[in-house]
């Protein structure tokens, strides 16, 4: 964005040109890099900004760029995967990307070697994934062929991982990707959701990562774990209740007291927390979507973030709990096309916040943290700049879950 300078020019020609109808919500600016035309889009909702688009003319190809939420309602293109082995012009492209280093310029230069560009846009949010998309199909097929699984010089010898993708026709009850950032629990509106910023002191952080420094972790494949009073296996999501590993450490006394005695956390007197997961991620390493299984834990949860910021998407799936997934392990089904049929929330979470999940944000919505370096929060750009560390307390359950949400309850399937 930076680079860009743009003015605003709300009713200039150019605006026929834009692939949306242009409705009060959009601001639409033009902008000049050096001699290049560039359209920026920007798009408002209520009066923070949730999202850019900008389109640059490159070698007379159109360039898309979307930041912050993608601006895919209101006629701009949506790619899926294609159904059976459908051929198409346009292609889904894996491991490469603004988030390692490599600008959707450079990505279209090496692609409209093949043919003409009609345009190329984020996948998803990840930075890494992009659609090209082709005039003709023979194109596609040509880059596909000669791109797919080979490392690619001007990529800085990355390997493409390549296949067809189909623009999606719009459908009602499809996601949309124009979701604000909650910046509190009562704005996200997911009964069961607590937020309580500030919860810790900077001393308090500061000795809690230091107290969890000088224990071992565990590497995973993306992140580094401790577990403490039960473990968590990943592999069976689980936890075996036979194997106690003691009592939760004495660093984090005082972090269960506050907890309990904290006015909001309704009922948070009543229950012991036993099992505490600490996490940490790298810049830029998230978590995959998930529901805690309901028969290893209890209705409370509670997740206190040190070091570093994120944002944590809550998923809520119509058709229930998806299959289990590991959710040490990165996946590559999180892409936006694979799953539609949820609605979404979501929350930023600062550090020294914390966030109780309970009751229906516990058990029917799944959480996951995007794999994401920026996270555009409103009008605001947040980098993932340093590593963030989760404390997460829960209480390990004895017995089959009973919950209202048997849908997504493997006590109850
Ligand atoms: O890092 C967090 O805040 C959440 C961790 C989490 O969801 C989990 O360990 O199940
Ligand atoms: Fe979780």
């Amino acid at each position: 964005m930076s680079p860009l300078l743009y003015r605003e020019k709300k009713h200039s020609a150019a605006n026929r040109a834009l692939p949306f109808h242009l409705s009060s919500n959009f601001k639409l600016c033009t902008a000049t890099q050096r001699t290049e035309p560039a359209l920026l889009c920007a798009m408002f909702s209520s009066s923070a900004l949730i999202g850019i688009q900008v389109s640059v003319f490159y070698e007379k190809h159109l360039i898309t760029q979307s930041f912050g939420n993608e601006i895919t309602f209101m006629g701009l293109p949506r790619f899926g995967r294609p159904k059976n082995d459908e051929l198409s012009s346009n292609l889904y492209v894996a491991n490469c990307g603004p988030a390692v280093g490599l600008s959707y310029e450079t990505v279209a230069s090496v692609f409209c070697k093949f043919g003409d560009v009609k345009g190329v846009y984020a996948a998803d949010e990840s930075g890494t994934r992009v659609i090209i998309s082709y005039f003709e199909e023979s194109s596609a097929q040509a880059a596909l062929k000669a791109l797919d699984g080979h490392p690619c010089p001007e990529l800085g010898g990355r390997s493409l991982h390549i296949r067809y993708s189909v623009l999606q026709p719009n459908s009602e009850g499809r996601v949309s990707d124009l979701v604000p950032v909650s910046l509190t629990a009562s704005d996200i509106n997911i009964p069961g959701i607590y937020l309580v910023h500030d919860f810790i002191s900077a001393k308090e952080e500061e000795e809690l990562l230091q107290a969890v420094d000088s224990r071992p972790w565990k590497n995973l494949s993306k992140r580094r774990v401790q577990h403490y009073g039960y473990e968590f296996c990943y592999d069976i999501r689980n936890v075996n209740i036979r194997h106690c590993l003691g009592e939760l450490p004495s660093f984090v006394s005082p972090i269960l007291e506050r907890i309990s005695s904290f006015p909001n956390f309704t009922n948070a007197e009543n229950i012991v927390l036993d099992q505490l997961t600490v996490n940490e991620y790298p810049p830029g390493v998230g978590l995959s979507p998930h529901i805690d299984t309901h028969s290893a834990f209890e209705d409370l949860i509670f997740s206190l973030s040190l070091a570093g910021p994120c944002i944590m998407e809550f998923r809520r799936y119509e058709n229930g709990d998806r299959l289990p997934k590991d959710s040490s392990t990165d996946t590559k089904l999180e892409s936006s096309e694979d799953d539609l049929n949820f609605i979404k929330r979501v929350i930023y979470l600062p550090p020294r916040s914390v966030l109780l999940m309970s009751g229906e944000a516990r058990y029917a919505w799944h959480h996951y943290i995007p794999h994401h370096k920026i996270d555009v929060v409103n009008d605001r750009v947040i980098r993932r700049a340093s590593r963030r560390v989760s404390f997460t307390f829960r209480k390990v359950r004895v017995g089959a879950c009973n919950c209202e949400f048997p849908q997504y309850c493997d006590s109850q399937r």
